[in-house]
């Protein structure tokens, strides 16, 4: 079933930079459109007093009433009102005839002159908008957003800022409807019930009369009764749908079966493999802030000072603050400072592009998995020593080789938008047992040891870094580090470094990715006597 036609691609909503472009693009085209408006305004005037000329001497104030003929006559009667209604049949209505010329012609050439632009630039088409839709459902969907108050705006932050949010505009119940549709066509049947009821509240609360409640009640009807079906047919959850936990027809929710639905029956499964549905609730619960460990887990990590060695960090330590220690995962605070990270966002502004991700097949795509966009920044490119002294710092902090381009990749800075996100994942790659699938370089430097990700951004609300089966979320700080080894000291995958990136709630989200690369750090590291050895420093 489907209200609508098949969405395509998500690209201009979920990367803050675009969408700031389309604003002031839309910027220009009002500019262009006020100009034809003040000029409008002028030759309207001109046909105006024209036509009120003409009113106020035959006394005919209102419109489209003709007056009797002796008011007529008696007008032409006096030599200069025969003269003034000459004067208006040539030259006056001259000037209104060009006012009208003018006028078409200027509007033929607004279209044009913004039919022009938008060929030339890039706009949102209707794939956008849908995205968008999809976009916001998730977040009510994720985030467990109120529907009492969403659709005038208002939300509670996740994460940094827990306060309200409150848009400038608020829905209309057209709004709504919309969304519902795209609730529905996504599998959310339990959010588009939401969303045609609150279009429905609208119109009946508010005297909203964006849209009659005639077409918004044979969605609504529609929606529960899939709803009811989904459910009784395949339960309340499967990959690509979901329904609330009891029928919404009050006969079927007798049903034995729906009886004993608990509240919350859910148990965390922690460090060992996770379904696909179970790793997405992991990850859903963590971006929204729910502790998923065990006090005995999380009371023994602290925060400590580390030079980790190095006289250069004995006068400015590592801020570490401990996130796991098995998956060893740790956070410095303040590794970089706001000068450092405002440089590579501006330097990688220009270079940005859609995040692409390694594909099944070995290729690289762009897709839902990765909703943002990425730039490579390597050192050598830059003017100053900036980047290099960056890397250089990296490498006191992990005591790692971290600067040739066999040891570490180059900086991927990366720019999330609002629902901007990245699905779970390792990020090593190298998980498939047949050597030719890789390229003679990707086997001289060997997989991703480390990653470095700094926090280029603060992020108001949402956008954690999340890893379902350690339990973990990282709040995104400006300046902070995050650090993990995603391999055993073996070289081989540890599977408890899955990890994803939560939409982002409100605001943007700027990260940058250092990998470091396991065989230049043959000299650093012995491999262990086993292959489950692991690291866990600094
Ligand atoms: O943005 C994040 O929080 C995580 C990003 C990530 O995992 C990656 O880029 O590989
Ligand atoms: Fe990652």
């Amino acid at each position: 079933q489907n209200f609508m036609g098949s969405s395509g691609r998500d690209d201009l909503f979920s990367a803050t930079s675009n969408l700031e472009e389309l604003l002031t693009r839309e910027g220009e085209i009002v500019r262009m459109v006020d100009k034809y408006l003040q000029a409008a305004q002028e030759r309207l005037d001109t046909i105006r007093s024209y036509v009120n000329d003409y009113r106020h001497l035959t006394g005919s104030g209102s419109r489209g009433s003709d007056t009797g003929v002796g008011a007529l006559s008696s007008v032409v009667a006096h030599p200069i009102d025969a003269y003034l209604l000459l004067k208006r049949l040539t030259v006056e209505w001259g000037m209104v005839e060009d006012a009208m010329t003018h006028h078409a012609n200027a509007t033929a050439g607004l279209v044009q002159r913004v039919l022009l632009f938008r060929e030339h630039s890039t706009f949102p088409d209707l794939d956008d908008l849908h995205g968008a839709a999809v976009a916001l459902v998730r977040l009510q969907d994720t985030y467990r957003l109120n529907m009492t108050t969403l659709p005038a705006g208002a939300f509670t932050g996740v994460g940094q800022h827990t306060h309200e949010f409150q848009s400038v505009k608020q829905l209309t119940a057209r709004d709504c409807l919309f969304l519902g549709k795209h609730a529905f066509n996504k599998g959310y049947y339990d959010k588009a019930i939401e969303w045609f009821e609150a279009a429905l509240d609208l119109v009946e609360g508010a005297g909203d009369r964006s849209v009659p409640r005639e077409e918004i009640e044979p969605f609504l009807t529609a929606a529960m009764n899939v709803h009811d079906d989904i459910l009784e047919k395949r339960g309340p959850r499967g990959v690509d749908w979901q329904t609330n936990p009891v029928p919404m027809d009050k006969t079927l929710a007798k049903k034995l079966r729906y009886s004993s639905v608990a509240q919350d029956t859910f148990m965390p499964k922690l460090y060992q493999h996770q379904t696909d549905q179970e790793e997405e609730e992991h990850y859903t619960r963590l971006c929204r802030g729910e502790k998923l460990r065990p006090s005995s887990i999380e009371s023994v990590l602290v925060c400590r000072y580390s030079d980790n060695g190095e006289a250069y960090l004995r006068l400015m330590p590592l801020q570490l603050e401990e996130m796991s220690l098995d998956p060893y995962i740790i956070v410095m605070h303040n590794f970089l400072t706001d000068t450092q990270t405002q440089a590579v966002i501006e330097r990688a502004k220009p270079r940005l592009t859609a995040s692409r991700h390694r594909s099944p097949d070995g290729g690289f795509v762009s897709s839902m998995v990765r909703t943002s966009k990425n730039a490579w920044l390597r050192e050598a490119d830059s003017k100053d020593d900036m980047m290099t002294k960056m890397t250089m710092k990296i490498e006191k902090a992990t005591g790692l080789e971290a600067l040739a381009p066999s040891a570490g990749e180059d900086y991927q800075v990366a720019n999330y938008g609002i629902g901007g996100l990245y699905v779970t994942h390792t990020d090593y790659l190298m998980i498939n047992p047949d050597p030719a699938a890789y390229l003679p370089w990707e086997h001289f430097i060997g997989d991703r040891y480390g990653t470095f990700m700094v926090y280029l951004s603060d992020v108001e609300a949402g956008g954690a870094t999340v890893f379902p089966r350690a339990g973990v979320t990282i709040w995104p700080r400006r300046g902070s580090a995050a650090f993990w080894w995603n391999l055993y000291r073996s070289g081989t995958g540890d599977e408890n470094t899955r990890h994803g990136a939560c939409p982002v709630l409100h605001g943007s989200k700027w990260i940058s990715n250092k990998w470091i690369h396991y065989n230049d750090q043959f000299l650093k590291h012995n491999c262990g006597l086993n292959t489950w050895d692991k690291l866990s420093y600094p």
